[in-house]
């Protein structure tokens, strides 16, 4: 079986007898087949972030890891910022000393400093060590008992569904049946005049809905459902035709966990739209 993926989200201190392990730089598409994290102390501040945007894109990548599951060994900063993904008060250190973590709800301590902080902590399958250097059992300890199994909780719904490119597979069949549907498919020839922006638009609504979000983490789509359907005259029959029309193509195109993720939303969202819709009418 192959090794499991070892990422990491800085280089690995240089120190050939050290036996360091072979790891790749990590990204949120390499976490979903990650076999283990590493985070190593690279000196950065895990406190203050402020005009800092690559610490945040850091705090989301292993926020991504935690919600996952990943396997995940941080040490010194790398500590903090994980204890920081997990929702701990941060701290600045002093005098060249790294920033450092207070306790994270969830976590179990396993040794204080003499000063009595966290100085090695775990929460779930995340081990913290709070000093810049981390000791070669606790590595050892971690490299052997990663699981080669890829049995990664989904982050989040749209990673159930298969991902945007499993969402735009299920779009374009939906709206290429909708646009020659009898009923439907006049109202969107009247108000599509650009439908590879509308399956854009439709794509970013989709991701966002699901957990996902833009290239910069950023939401894909912000808007008003409400507003973008309130002048198109819906009635009941539209959104029955809708809804029906939407879980064929899910079907069509998902294997029956992920068609039922989106049409359970899509069905939650029409009862919405058709209850605004009538308030509009009376
Ligand atoms: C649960 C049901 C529905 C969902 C989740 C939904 C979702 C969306 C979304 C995300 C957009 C794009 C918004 C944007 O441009 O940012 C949109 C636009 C549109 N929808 Fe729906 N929709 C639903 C039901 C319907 C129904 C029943 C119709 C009737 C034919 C309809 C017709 C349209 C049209 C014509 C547009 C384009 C509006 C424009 O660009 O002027 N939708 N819809």
């Amino acid at each position: 079986m192959a090794p499991p993926l070892l990422l990491t989200t800085a280089p690995l201190p240089a120190c050939p007898d050290r036996g360091w392990p072979e790891a790749a730089p990590v990204s949120e598409a390499a976490l979903a087949a990650a076999g283990g994290l590493l985070v190593p102390h690279d000196g950065g501040p895990a406190a203050d972030l402020r005009e800092r945007p690559d610490r945040w894109a850091l705090l989301h990548l292993m926020t991504g890891a935690l919600r996952r599951d990943v396997p995940l060994l941080a040490w010194g900063s790398g500590a903090a910022l994980v204890g920081r993904a997990l929702g701990a008060p941060v701290h600045a250190g002093h005098a060249g000393a790294p920033d450092w973590a207070e306790v994270p709800a969830a976590a179990e301590v396993h040794l204080q400093s003499p000063g009595g902080r966290p100085l090695h902590w775990t929460a779930g399958r995340a081990t913290a060590w709070a000093d810049p250097e981390v000791p070669p059992f606790l590595l050892a300890a971690f490299l052997a008992g990663l699981d080669t199994q890829r049995s990664r909780r989904p982050a989040t719904p749209l990673e159930t569904v298969g991902g945007e490119a499993a969402l735009r597979a299920v779009l374009a069949d939906f709206y290429a049946r909708a646009a020659r549907d009898p009923l439907l498919g006049p109202v969107f020839a009247a108000h599509v005049r650009d439908w590879a922006a509308h399956l854009d638009h439709v794509t970013a609504f989709w991701v966002t809905v699901l957990g996902g979000a833009g290239p910069g983490g950023e939401p894909a789509w912000r808007g008003n459902l409400n507003h973008v359907h309130a002048g198109l005259g819906l009635r009941g029959e539209h959104l029955a035709r809708w809804l029906t029309l939407f879980a064929q193509a899910a079907r069509a195109h998902l294997p029956p966990e992920a068609a039922e993720v989106l049409t359970s939303r899509a069905g939650a969202m029409g009862t919405r739209l058709g209850a605004q819709a009538a308030a509009r009418r009376s």
